[in-house]
């Protein structure tokens, strides 16, 4: 689908250069709104990689890298981990990965995550798929999902949302006015929100 893009890591973070062309999708929205349940459909659908910056963070942690304090902490307190961090995470997930077709989960979170992104890597997303939902809708899913993460109490969450409004609406709010924006209703059922979601990835038939 659409058009590939170079991705020239221009040797940050002591790394080697990467040479690969990649088509990006960047997957928005605020937390709980479905990022990762609809990531994971598109994956067995589509054949896209599906790369969520928060996994590869909480992975970070538990493979008791130099890194895991500071980024328990920041995640503990809702907070955006250092774009250097995350982005190695990213490149590195990227590199080792045999696919060109990546969904990338959860970032860009904030302005610097996304200016660091674009010079670093030098890819353009392909488009933005942004999952709206109401702060009510996603503090029910939240509180609901059970799978034992630290940021999943209430107080968390407050500090999530506010982060949310702050850092990561404006860059959704970039890449609408660049019209790379892909806005769905996240707030109905998962089916439904799927249904959306494939209206999106299914090549249109163009007559010939
Ligand atoms: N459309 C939906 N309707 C109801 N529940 C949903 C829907 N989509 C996802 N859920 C549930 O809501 C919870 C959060 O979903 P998910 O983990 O996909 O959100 P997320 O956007 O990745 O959140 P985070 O940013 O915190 O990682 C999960 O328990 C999931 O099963
Ligand atoms: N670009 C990112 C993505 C995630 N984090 C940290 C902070 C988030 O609250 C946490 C969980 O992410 P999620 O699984 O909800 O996408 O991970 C970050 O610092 N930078
Ligand atoms: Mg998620």
């Amino acid at each position: 689908m659409g058009t590939v893009v170079d991705a020239v890591n221009k040797e940050a973070n002591g790394s080697a250069p990467v040479n690969k062309k990649v088509t990006v999708v960047f997957v928005l929205g605020g937390p709980g709104s479905g990022k990762g349940t609809q990531c994971e459909n598109i994956v067995e659908h589509f054949g896209y990689t599906h790369l969520s910056a928060g996994d590869l963070l909480r992975a970070e942690i538990k493979s008791g890298s130099e890194n895991g304090t500071m980024i328990q902490n920041m995640i503990k307190e809702g907070k955006i981990v250092p774009s250097e961090v995350t982005i190695k995470l990213l490149q590195r997930a990227i590199e080792e990965n045999g696919n060109d077709k990546f969904l990338i989960d959860g970032f860009p979170r904030n302005e610097e995550n996304r200016a660091a992104f674009e010079s670093v890597t030098g890819i353009q997303p392909e488009f933005v798929l942004f999952f709206d939902c109401s702060e009510e809708e996603m503090q029910k899913r939240l509180l609901g999902r059970n799978q034992g993460r630290e940021d999943d109490n209430i107080e968390t969450i407050r500090k999530r949302f506010n982060v949310y409004m702050e850092s990561s609406l404006p860059v959704i709010e970039y890449y609408s006015a660049k019209g790379k924006v892909k806005k769905i209703d996240a707030a109905r059922p998962i089916g439904e929100v799927f249904e959306a979601v494939k209206a999106i990835f299914t090549p249109s038939k163009v007559a010939a």
